[in-house]
């Protein structure tokens, strides 16, 4: 099932699917006793921990039955700003009781020496964890369509069906290097949220919801449910 909320602006996308995210959380704790979520970079997705960390939902959640894993991640040195964990990590992971080994970070530059090896050990991270169906996992849109690191016409991005993680190098968006779950891992997802807002990202909004095959955005869907949250400016084409 496929559904598209559009909502006043980017802050408003932000505090929604913050305040979404901390229901299903519990609820999905409720149901199967653990969650997994995969997070991932970009305005909106960071922009919305932040606004579940300030929320009261966030202390009604049973962190320590919370997996967080990551959609994307820029190889790179592990304090440099561009990280996606890092990111994350200041503005929600480090602030509620989770458990450090319930957080599964995608490698960087300075553990691996490619991003190839970081890719591999994320599948085996993944593989040790059961390979779960992710039970919410977040993408960002970039305005060429892209979700996690797949971008529109890059090689990886149709060669990387048969595998969990894969690396990207050339990224046309900075930083060049890149580590990214395969559309194969994406679409295990039981909900895939698509969280987008600013005109920018119109374009790729409409692509998206019109199955253009050219674009990876239009390629993701959740076995059970597929959400768009976007706000007003990025729904303009629709
Ligand atoms: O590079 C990335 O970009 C996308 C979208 O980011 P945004 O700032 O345009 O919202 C993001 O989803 C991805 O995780 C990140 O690595």
């Amino acid at each position: 099932m496929r559904s598209v909320v559009v909502y006043a602006n980017q802050q408003a996308v932000a505090d929604a699917t913050g305040a979404r995210l901390g229901v299903a959380l519990s609820d999905v704790i409720a149901q199967r006793g653990v969650a997994h979520v995969v997070l991932t970079g970009g305005t909106v997705g960071i922009g919305l921990l932040a606004s579940l960390a300030s929320s009261p939902l966030v202390g009604l959640i049973d962190w320590t039955s919370v997996h967080v894993w990551w959609g994307d991640e820029r190889f790179v040195g592990a304090r440099d700003a561009d990280r996606n964990e890092g990111q994350a990590q200041r503005v929600l992971l480090g602030i509620v009781p989770l458990p450090e080994e319930n957080i599964h970070r995608m490698g960087s530059a300075d553990e691996f020496p490619t991003a190839e090896s970081a890719a591999a050990a994320y599948a085996a991270e993944v593989a040790a964890h059961g390979t779960p169906a992710w039970d919410v996992l977040l993408l960002g849109v970039g305005p060429d369509g892209h979700v996690a690191s797949l971008f529109p016409g890059h090689p990886v991005y149709a060669a990387a069906d048969l595998v969990e993680a894969v690396a990207v190098h050339d990224s046309p968006k900075p930083p060049p290097n890149r580590v990214s779950l395969s559309l194969a891992s994406i679409n295990r997802a039981r909900e895939v949220w698509v969280v987008a807002a600013g005109e920018a990202k119109a374009a790729a909004v409409s692509g998206g919801l019109a199955g253009d095959k050219n674009l990876p955005v239009a390629a993701v869907a959740g076995t059970e449910r597929t959400l768009w949250l976007i706000d007003a400016s990025a729904s303009t084409e629709i």
